[in-house]
């Protein structure tokens, strides 16, 4: 039998696997959004990707920098860009922006997927931020810019998410357990530590 021998079986019939996020992380800045993805990532054997690693990549600098240089309507137009690419090719954990959903195009994307918003309030946040200098926004009166992102953001995230995990004093373990529990199962992914069986 050769590759065109009308025996031969079609190649056609091999299925189509459409590769989607196992889960979308949304949430403000200090929610936990890159620190809890690589810890659910971690305990399903799969990768983490993040869109900000990828907007850095894309511009070969820091979140930071591309603010002061370029900045934020260019990172805001990456960062739509990168939400989409992941949407399209990620097959692991997911994890977005906090200003993602800002973009209506990004949140009309995220229909259909897996969305785990993880709630935080100012207090926590700002907790959790510190006086680290690399989230622009947040460089100054970082408890005031919080609280005005909460403000606008929150039905955002409501809006597009079909899991919500309270990160509020929780710990990062507890909360990838919410997390863990929450996810609809995905054929072929488990929980590989003994926690979750
Ligand atoms: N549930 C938690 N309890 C305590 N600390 C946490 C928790 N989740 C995250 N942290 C800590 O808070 C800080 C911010 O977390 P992380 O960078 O994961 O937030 P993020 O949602 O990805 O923020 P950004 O939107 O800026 O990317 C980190 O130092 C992390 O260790
Ligand atoms: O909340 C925001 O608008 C941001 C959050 C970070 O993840 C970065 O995407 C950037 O610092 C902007
Ligand atoms: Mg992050």
């Amino acid at each position: 039998m050769t590759a065109n021998d009308p025996a031969a079986p079609a190649a056609a019939a091999a299925p189509v696997v459409a590769v989607r996020p196992v889960a979308v992380l949304v949430g403000a800045p200090g929610a936990g959004k890159t620190t809890i993805g690589q810890l659910v990532a971690d305990r399903l054997g799969v990768t983490l990707r993040d869109t900000d690693t990828d907007v850095e990549a894309t511009f070969g600098m820091s979140v930071s920098d591309i603010f002061i240089e370029k900045g934020e309507e260019a990172f805001r137009a990456a960062e739509r860009a990168a939400v989409a690419a992941a949407l399209a090719e990620h097959p692991g954990i997911l994890a977005l922006g906090g200003g993602a959903v800002l973009a209506d195009e990004t949140r009309a994307a995220l229909a259909g997927h897996t969305v785990v918003y993880l709630e935080v309030d100012v207090s926590d946040a700002a907790h959790r931020v510190g006086l680290a200098r690399d989230r622009p926004l947040l460089i100054e009166a970082p408890r005031a810019r919080l609280a005005a992102l909460l403000r606008e953001r929150r039905p955002l995230y409501a809006e597009v998410a079909t899991v919500v995990v309270d990160t509020a004093g929780r710990g990062p373990q507890e909360v990838a357990d919410d997390v863990l529990a929450a996810l609809p199962p995905v054929i072929g992914l488990r929980d590989r530590s003994s926690a979750g069986g």
